[in-house]
């Protein structure tokens, strides 16, 4: 590992509400959350209209004179020769395409979840960032967040028994009723809906205690069963539910997203032979995990529990809300010269959309021609 500190560069395409989040977390001192090696320039702003990204950049940096170049197309942003990585914070039909133009222009990319609206798109992406030989990786940020390494270590380090079910729900009232129609979580020409826009993280969950389990050996589940309920609004998804079975572990996972209410507690329920890892919500960054001991394997008589609380899914200490781990990943495998990352590498996002796809098909939910950019 090199002795001095690496500096990405970045530029972000898209000036809405989750670029403005991960914004003001790269250019944080790393140092504030205890990292020293590797730091984040912001370098450009793309956005459709200039005025709007130079009020964005001058809102989130809280500076006028902010040195980030501000462009008023995408295009431009990705032939500017100082910049090394692009973040992708559009609607999910816009990730394909803007990926695309990233590659192809010799950019690493980090893309907002969903990754693709389906696997063939992500697919084809990935093929194209072999070819290139760029990194690309999904925003899958809950996966870099110290306490997904705390509750991975507990699934994984044999304590708590073997796992048999997870239970996970992200959602949240998104007052539908009152939004426009055009809002991208009930549009389907925006690829709207519960499942694309919350379903990454009850998955993430189960991703990380059971298809990442060392004695799940990389096995995809044998059997996906899905139901959806669609809003009369817009037609898409406004309730799903998806059970997956993972035949290596003899485990189950049963993961539910939706946007008229929101998750009540624990949102997130690990129960293994020997304890239950209970986890309030929100399950995208937690803060509040419980552990319970059980005093046999299998029975419902606890006889321990330890509670730990993060702040912004970090220890206290820590400074930003959680979306910088990510870039300092991103910015550490394109330092060490790797195409993908070993934590959130290219094998689970491909997984998460497959499971997408047949979640979809199983819940009729079919989007208007061109939000597939392949089929
Ligand atoms: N990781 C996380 O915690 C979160 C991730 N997300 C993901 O980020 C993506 C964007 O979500 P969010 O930031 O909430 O969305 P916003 O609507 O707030 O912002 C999206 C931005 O994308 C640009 N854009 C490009 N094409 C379109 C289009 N056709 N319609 C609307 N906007 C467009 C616009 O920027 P401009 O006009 O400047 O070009 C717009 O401001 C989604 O894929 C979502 O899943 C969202 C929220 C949280
Ligand atoms: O990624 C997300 O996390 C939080 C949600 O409120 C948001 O809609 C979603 O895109």
């Amino acid at each position: 590992m090199a002795d001095s500190v690496f500096t990405l560069r970045w530029a972000i395409l898209g000036a809405g509400y989750i670029s403005g989040k991960f914004v003001s977390d790269i250019i944080l001192d790393p140092k504030t959350r205890g990292v020293t090696d590797v730091v984040h320039k912001l370098v450009a702003v793309g956005s459709r209209d200039a005025a709007k990204g130079k009020e964005f950049l001058a809102k989130i940096t809280g500076k006028d004179d902010h040195p980030a170049k501000i462009y008023g197309s995408y295009e431009e942003v990705v032939k500017d020769p100082n910049v090394d990585a692009v973040y992708i914070g559009v609607p999910h039909p816009g990730h394909y395409d803007l990926t695309t133009l990233c590659l192809t222009n010799g950019k690493h990319v980090l893309c907002e979840k969903p990754f693709t609206v389906n696997a063939k798109e992500a697919e084809a992406l990935i093929q194209l960032a072999k070819e290139k030989n760029l990194f690309l990786m999904e925003a899958m940020w809950t996966r870099f967040l110290p306490v997904a390494d705390y509750i991975s270590d507990l699934v994984k380090g044999g304590t708590l028994g073997d796992i048999r079910v997870l239970h996970a729900d992200l959602s949240g009232d998104f007052d539908i009723q009152n939004l426009p129609l055009t809002h991208r979580i009930l549009d389907p020409k925006l690829g709207g809906g519960a499942l694309l826009d919350l379903g990454p993280y009850p998955l993430v969950w189960a991703i990380i205690a059971m298809y990442e389990h060392p004695a799940n050996n990389k096995q995809h589940p044998s059997a996906i069963s899905a139901a959806m309920l669609k809003t009369p609004l817009t037609g898409v998804d406004a309730h799903t539910s998806f059970t997956l079975n993972f035949d290596q572990l003899n485990a189950q996972a049963v993961l539910t997203c939706g946007i008229t209410i929101s998750s009540p507690n624990p949102a997130l329920v690990i129960r293994l032979r020997k304890g239950n890892i209970i986890v309030d919500a929100p399950i995208y960054r937690p803060n509040v995990v419980k552990v319970q001991y059980l005093a046999k394997e299998g029975s419902d008589e606890v006889v321990k529990e330890e509670t730990k609380t993060f702040k912004n899914g970090a220890d206290e200490q820590h400074g930003g809300s959680g979306w910088h781990w990510q870039a300092d990943e991103v910015a550490r495998c394109i330092r060490d010269g790797k195409i993908q990352s070993d934590k959130w590498g290219w094998d689970k996002t491909l997984l998460e959309m497959k499971i997408f796809d047949e979640v979809r098909k199983q819940g009729q939910l079919v989007f208007p021609e061109g939000v597939e950019k392949l089929v």
